[in-house]
């Protein structure tokens, strides 16, 4: 991981709208702050192309979509794909209905840069049948295989997480394996980390190497925020998020 990475969001500090969920976007904006992004949550459709214009880089993160915000997607997406801003895809349980499903045809007919999502998540959109309990994942088979598949067929890059995460252009297929098992127990950790890619594509470097330093930055954060008791792995992320820099994290995770 270059750790230089670090300083330079921070320096960049850039602008993430996220169309979020109700249920995670205040600890989703929080996790984007303490990293030194900007945060940028707007609900009404009339004034996204606005607010896309302004944003570096975007997440659409469908776990709350409603019909109001399907049209808000629908118009962030235009502005995006016209302006060539990075777009990061979270298919909150997109096997659990036809509207998910159809919603996300929709945006992948339209192209995204990335698809962050569980296993399950990632097996369905690499057109396999999945195990998917809800927004969690289910047991899922070979993930490297399926992370490789889902980019091959939806032509992006993809990061399916879990207790390893895999980073694929669909040629090449890398493992992350930090993280903490208290990982999956906070909800919203997907979220957050789908934002937080978002952020990290609007560095000047290849796109497969933001998202991998990304997630291996992410999961790193993650571990090192599980001090053994649940209700603190929260705070501890934002703390060690805030307060990290290249000094402090030199050496680690290469
Ligand atoms: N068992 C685990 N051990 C270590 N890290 C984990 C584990 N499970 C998940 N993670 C980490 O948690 C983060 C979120 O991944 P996860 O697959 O749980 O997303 P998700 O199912 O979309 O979550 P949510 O829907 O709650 O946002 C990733 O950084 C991943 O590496
Ligand atoms: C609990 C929940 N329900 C829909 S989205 C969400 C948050 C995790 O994505
Ligand atoms: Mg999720």
């Amino acid at each position: 991981m270059k750790t230089n990475l670090i300083d330079q969001i921070k320096a960049q500090r850039p602008l993430v709208l996220v169309v979020t969920n109700f249920i995670t976007a205040g600890a989703v904006a929080n996790v984007l702050s303490a990293a030194g992004m900007s945060p940028m949550m707007p609900s009404d459709f009339h004034e996204a192309t606005e607010l896309t214009q302004l944003a570096d880089a975007v997440t659409i993160n469908i776990g709350s979509v409603d019909s109001d915000q399907a049209a808000l997607i629908d118009a962030v997406m235009a502005t995006a794909t016209q302006l060539s801003k990075p777009i990061v895809l979270d298919p909150v349980a997109v096997s659990a209905s036809q509207a998910r499903q159809s919603l996300v045809q929709s945006i992948l007919k339209k192209g995204v840069t990335l698809i962050r999502g569980n296993a399950s998540e990632i097996a369905y959109l690499a057109g396999i049948q999945s195990q998917a309990r809800g927004i969690d994942a289910g047991d899922e088979n070979n993930p490297a295989y399926l992370a490789q598949l889902c980019a091959q067929k939806q032509h992006c890059l993809v990061v399916l997480s879990g207790p390893i995460d895999y980073v694929s252009d669909g040629k090449t297929t890398v493992e992350c394996t930090m993280g903490s098992p208290m990982m999956p127990k906070i909800v919203g950790t997907g979220d957050m980390l789908s934002a937080f890619l978002s952020g990290c594509l609007s560095l000047p470097i290849s796109q497969f190497e933001a998202v991998k330093f990304g997630t291996e930055y992410f999961g790193q954060v993650g571990q090192r925020a599980d001090t053994g008791k649940l209700g603190d792995w929260s705070a501890n992320f934002l703390t060690i998020l805030d307060q990290a820099n290249s000094k402090s994290w030199k050496g680690v995770g290469k």
